[in-house]
């Protein structure tokens, strides 16, 4: 079976555990995607529920599917987010995500979220952060140079995310991004802190301690793990 399979697979599971009356953060990438689509069925079936998406790309196809959106003026808390991640660490369930551009708003969603499931396909678990992917970082486009300078004292090398075209990549909050590789990361919470206490840093891909479940899904089935387990 191919690793798409394995993400229609965790989000199929995942978009069951929406209930009646949920506000539901929708996630962003292709698994998201799995789950949006699963989550327009169940509304054509009934269920009742209202969303925020965490990109334009997200917002798009869940209009497109008649999904309800609101805004969190109208609600202050999300009971379940689903999103997918690009990395999974083992036990801690910390997170690598924004390669897919929507890390501020995923993490804005995931911060108000009760429960924040991540769905994926079993590439995506590791015993460390950064052992397959570079960390995203999104920066105010104003003095990137010199932010990316402060990034590479903390021993990562950053470079501007770049479109097929050269141009910067520009995200939903009209940010860049620089992707950042550091040697394997062994204390994430302590990254992230220095990450984010740079001037001219918006939000880093590190999602420490925010993910309450994983539903990851590969050749031995699908396997619910929560923190911990
Ligand atoms: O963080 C993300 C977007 O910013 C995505 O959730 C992450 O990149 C995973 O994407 P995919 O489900 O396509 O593998």
């Amino acid at each position: 079976m191919s690793a798409s399979e394995y993400k229609r697979q965790a989000a199929e599971f995942a978009a069951e555990m929406v209930e009646d009356g949920m506000v539901v953060g929708l996630g962003t990438g292709s698994t998201a995607a799995f789950v949006v689509e699963a989550l327009g069925r169940r509304h054509k079936e009934g269920l009742r529920f209202v969303a925020i998406p965490t990109s334009v790309a997200t917002e798009k196809q869940a209009l497109g599917l008649g999904i309800h959106l609101t805004t969190f003026g109208e609600h202050a808390r999300v009971n379940l987010t689903i999103d997918g991640a690009d990395e999974i660490q083992r036990g801690t369930l910390n997170l690598i995500k924004g390669l897919g551009g929507a890390l501020l708003r995923e993490k804005i969603v995931a911060a108000s979220s009760d429960r924040l499931v991540i769905v994926a396909d079993d590439t995506k678990l590791v015993d460390h952060l950064g052992m397959k992917t570079l960390l995203p970082v999104e920066v105010t486009s104003f003095g990137w140079e010199a932010t990316a300078r402060q990034i590479e004292r903390l021993g990562g090398q950053a470079s501007p995310r770049r479109n097929r075209d050269g141009a910067f990549f520009v995200s939903d909050g009209g940010n860049l991004i620089l992707d950042c590789r550091f040697p394997v990361i062994s204390d994430a919470k302590r990254l992230e802190q220095e990450i984010r206490s740079i001037v001219g840093v918006v939000e880093s891909g590190l999602f420490v301690g925010m993910a309450t479940d994983a539903i990851v899904a590969g050749g031995e089935g699908i396997a619910h793990l929560t923190v911990g387990a």
